[in-house]
């Protein structure tokens, strides 16, 4: 038998520049977008009659980027959504993917030039939208949010056995690159854009104000932050690389190192995941 089954073009670049003036603006996006419904004749009969191409749905994404523009990565992302279910009937619910990746313009004279730009490093802001009958389901996230703290973090007491190497840490470097989803409630509308910087805000702050005892209590404290500031929140979820700093043993060159130089280590690395939840939520 047929089992649960989607389709969809995967990362279609779109770039938007609005130049309705001198001074342009770009967005610049990575946009996925799925349906999924009762798509069985085209698995068991190659009947292709109710399939919207992932062609044609890559069309769309590139002519909603010029007829609605992107005010936000969620609002663009609720109005294909939306689109593409109602251009086909069979779907059930379709699904957009929007990985934004930011530009700055470029400081020329201690201004920003109308329209050059430079990518901002790293960082990638993200949404996932799922649109069905009921309505929108929108979740926000970022990723690659590299952070790092060179005190204030320990990691001791763990459990012991006859493995375990690892020695107490009464003072590390903690550093991860953060990935961090968070989940509105339905019918939810806020401004989406204030609402990502004010989330970013709160991570960035709660993970330089807790003294942390693991990367674990971390995670959950900054969930809690943001779910106590943001009402319209019901979830948020992190994955975080536990990107570890080992302290490098410079005796033999009669040297200390109180702390001061560490190897940076690419992998293996902790693999820290965690969802807070408000209470009544699942
Ligand atoms: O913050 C940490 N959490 C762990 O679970 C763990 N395990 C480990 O080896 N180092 C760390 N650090």
């Amino acid at each position: 038998m047929l089992g649960p089954n989607r389709y969809g073009k995967a990362e279609s670049r779109v770039v938007r520049i609005v130049r309705d003036t001198a001074r342009h603006e770009i967005r610049d996006l990575n946009v996925s977008t799925s349906l999924y419904g009762d798509f069985a004749a085209a698995h068991t009969h190659g009947d292709q009659s109710q399939v919207l191409p992932t062609d044609t749905q890559k069309n769309t994404a590139f002519a909603f980027a010029k007829l609605h523009g992107i005010a936000s990565p969620e609002d663009y992302a609720i109005a294909l959504g939306t689109r593409l279910l109602d251009a086909t009937p069979a779907a059930e619910g379709a699904v957009v993917r929007v990985e934004e990746y930011a530009w700055d313009r470029i400081p020329v004279n201690g201004f920003g030039h109308d329209h050059a730009f430079v990518r901002r490093g790293g960082e990638v802001r993200t949404t996932a939208v799922e649109v069905t009958s009921a309505g929108a389901a929108v979740s926000s996230g970022l990723e690659d949010l590299v952070v790092l703290k060179s005190t204030g973090s320990e990691f001791k007491g763990f459990l012991r056995d006859d493995y375990t190497t690892l020695p107490d840490a009464d003072d590390r470097i903690l550093a991860t690159a953060l990935r961090a989803r968070w989940h509105y409630r339905p019918g939810a509308q806020p401004d989406w854009t204030t609402t990502y910087e004010s989330v970013r805000a709160l991570l960035l702050e709660t993970f330089a104000t807790t003294y942390s005892r693991a990367l674990q209590e971390t995670l959950y404290a900054m969930g809690r932050a943001v779910l106590a500031a943001h009402a319209d929140i019901t979830r948020i979820g992190f994955a975080a690389p536990n990107k570890h700093h080992f302290l490098v043993d410079l005796e033999p060159f009669g040297l200390d190192n109180p702390g001061e130089v560490f190897i940076a280590a690419d992998r293996p690395y902790g693999l820290i995941e965690a969802e807070v939840l408000r209470e009544g939520t699942t």
